[in-house]
């Protein structure tokens, strides 16, 4: 008898990149995704016994990919999209229990020509990309869940006031000075979560609208709030998305903290301390590194 098992297994076809245009006239919208699909099942014998005879391949995976891409109406919306994927495979494959499907949008953003904006030119207008992670899994032989997390990524903001960090816990590992007053820079890594009732119910949530509120949420927070510290500042981003979105459930960030060191002039008598800082060293590496999950509080009735 062997004395090892397969725990886990998954596997699928990742870095898919696909391109779609849609054509009204002269007027064309255009889309740009990296998609990845790994199926769970009954697969185990291609690992324990060589035996590929249930094996979707995942080059098929892909092909599968592109057709329903052609086909779907919805590719420019991921998280519909990213649905429709995992159903199909779920519901092709009798020994597919779920598939897992990711899906990275980038950024495409139409030109403004003369005022105008154009029919057919774009521009890559920041490296943020907008993302998806779906799971959709059988829950017995007809029915299936869906479950949802959207996120936005590599959104980089930096703000030159506004920002504080003092109070913290000063022992002998301690040589940070406090600051009232501090550049502050991140770059936004935000995921939530949504609460989905059935597979049907995927195409009435505006999937769109809440993630243009997010980000908008993020910036703005970021900008107006008078930062006690990141852990705050991200405390407070959260909270807002949740008391405005009651279709999600939960909000995570991961904020890095790029820190802007002042440089020191007084070596060259000239001033460059809190008041009269101006020069500055950005410090990509190492940096601070702030997560945390929020949630609605479960009622106590
Ligand atoms: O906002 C901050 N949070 C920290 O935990 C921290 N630690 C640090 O050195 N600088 C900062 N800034």
């Amino acid at each position: 008898m062997s004395n090892v098992s397969l725990k886990e297994q998954r596997y699928g076809k990742n870095n898919v990149r696909l391109f779609k245009v849609v054509r009204t006239g002269k007027w064309h919208e255009v889309v740009e995704l990296t998609v990845c699909v790994l199926l769970e099942g009954d697969f185990v014998t291609s690992y324990t016994e060589a035996d590929n005879s249930k094996v979707v391949a995942t080059d098929s995976m892909k092909n599968t990919i592109y057709i329903l891409a052609k086909q779907s109406p919805h590719v420019q919306n991921i998280e519909i999209f990213a649905t429709e994927i995992g159903h199909h495979f779920v519901s092709t494959y009798s020994h597919v229990s779920k598939a897992n499907v990711s899906i990275t949008k980038h950024k495409w953003t139409r030109m403004l020509i003369d005022g105008k904006l154009h029919d057919h030119s774009f521009y890559r207008d920041g490296e943020d990309t907008r993302s998806t992670k779906v799971v959709v899994a059988k829950t017995n032989s007809k029915d299936v869940s869906v479950q949802i997390e959207s996120g936005l990524k590599n959104l980089l903001v930096l703000k030159t006031t506004g920002s504080a960090f003092y109070g913290f816990l000063r022992d002998k590992f301690t040589t940070l000075p406090e600051t009232n007053d501090r550049i502050l820079s991140t770059n936004v890594d935000a995921t939530w979560t949504y609460n989905i009732p059935s597979v049907a119910s995927v195409k009435n949530i505006p999937f769109d609208d809440i993630f243009d509120s997010i980000r908008s949420i993020t910036l703005k927070t970021f900008a107006t709030d008078n930062s006690a510290s990141v852990q705050a500042t991200l405390y407070l981003m959260a909270k807002l998305a949740l008391e405005k979105h009651s279709q999600i459930e939960t909000v995570h960030y991961e904020l890095p903290n790029i820190h802007y060191f002042e440089y020191d002039l007084e070596r060259f008598d000239l001033k460059n301390k809190l008041k009269d800082a101006n020069i500055y060293t950005p410090f990509d590496k190492p940096n601070g590194l702030i997560i945390a999950t929020v949630s609605r509080t479960k009622s106590k009735l």
